[in-house]
């Protein structure tokens, strides 16, 4: 079956730019699936979609749609995909209704069958009051779901979706999560990117992770948190009183069963106390760890505020792979 999305190789690298946007960049995404584009800020997403869905020239490698290429036939494309912005891109001096029918025009939907999609699409985004409205007197989500309608009313193969819950409360970001799942059961390919990890690993069948341009892992989120050394955590927050982190954490490391210690947090309490926050990957079942954990610092007199169990999560892979440095 060919892929609903294809990219060999790709490249981009913008003018006066002296590191390639995109950097070999490689992946395949199946028809009917969810698919989770994840990276820091400046990792190269943006730019990604946007050679997918032709409103950036690829530099050199190979993007296909559906089985078209993007750099060949971008008008065959663009009939192919749709893509929601994270930006309110709507026409203001339009209503609701009027976005879509202009939207299905420049598509070419037949006259007679723009008015039948555009209303159903409303219901179905639940704005089939607002349908007279003017984009203006939209709230963000009522906004965001009309881009939503608006990207479906051609019905495109594959959807991309630029941070769809950004801003919106959580009603309205289940609903869009809802119309997801619907849109991937009836076998519309999405590719999804967000910094919202829980989104992700909620949302995706696979998610790829890029960095500087870079495909660094590619799986789903179930297997890529396996994956991880120590998938079940422990969170100690401490007061280190006079221990510095790295010392304590050593200390931690050294107890049997713990693979890996993070410091989460270093913070001062509103009472002027030093409070650290690490986070344990523990190899086996992580509650087998609380008792020598605590008895570790115990021994060196650290006092514990809290200890509690947790399994590793999408973000834990993600920060994992791209550290914690801010971008
Ligand atoms: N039009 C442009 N001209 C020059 N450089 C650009 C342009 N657009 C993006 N870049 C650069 O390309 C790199 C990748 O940016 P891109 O927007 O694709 O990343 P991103 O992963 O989408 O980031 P974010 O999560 O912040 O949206 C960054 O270093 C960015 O500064």
């Amino acid at each position: 079956m060919t892929p609903a999305v294809e990219v060999i190789d790709l490249v981009k690298r913008y003018p006066k730019s002296s590191t390639n946007a995109v950097d070999g960049l490689s992946f395949q995404v199946a028809a009917g699936e969810i698919f989770g584009l994840l990276g820091p800020n400046g990792a190269g997403k943006t730019t990604t979609v946007g050679i997918l869905t032709t409103r950036v020239l690829p530099t050199s490698g190979t993007a296909r749609v559906a089985g078209v290429d993007v750099a060949a036939d971008p008008v065959g494309a663009r009939s192919k995909v749709a893509v929601v912005p994270q930006r309110v891109n709507l026409d203001r001096s339009l209503n609701a209704r009027q976005n879509l029918l202009w939207h299905a025009a420049y598509h070419g939907v037949p006259r007679a069958e723009r008015r039948r999609r555009a209303d159903e699409l409303l219901e179905r985004m639940g704005l089939g009051e607002k349908a007279k409205a003017r984009v203006d007197e939209l709230s963000g989500g009522q906004a965001q779901r009309l881009m939503i309608a608006r990207a479906l009313i051609h019905r495109p193969e594959v959807l991309f979706l630029d941070e769809p819950s950004t801003g919106l409360d959580p009603q309205a970001r289940l609903f869009v999560h809802d119309r997801i799942n619907e849109l991937r059961a009836e076998g519309v390919t999405i590719v999804l990117t967000t910094h919202d990890m829980d989104e992700a690993e909620k949302l995706s069948d696979r998610v790829g992770v890029v960095d500087h341009g870079k495909l660094l892992t590619l799986d789903t989120p179930e297997a890529l948190i396996r994956a991880l050394p120590g998938s079940g955590t422990v969170d100690a927050t401490l007061r280190p009183d006079g221990y510095d982190a790295a010392k304590i954490s050593d200390l931690l490391a050294e107890v049997r069963g713990v693979q890996r210690v993070e410091q989460i947090a270093a913070n001062t309490t509103p009472d002027g106390a030093a409070e650290l926050r690490l986070r344990l990957y523990v190899g086996g079942e992580p509650a087998g760890l609380l008792g020598p954990v605590a008895q570790a610092l115990h021994e060196r007199q650290v006092a514990v505020t809290d200890l509690s169990l947790g399994t590793a999560t999408l973000e834990d892979v993600f920060i994992d792979l791209t550290g914690r440095e801010l971008r």
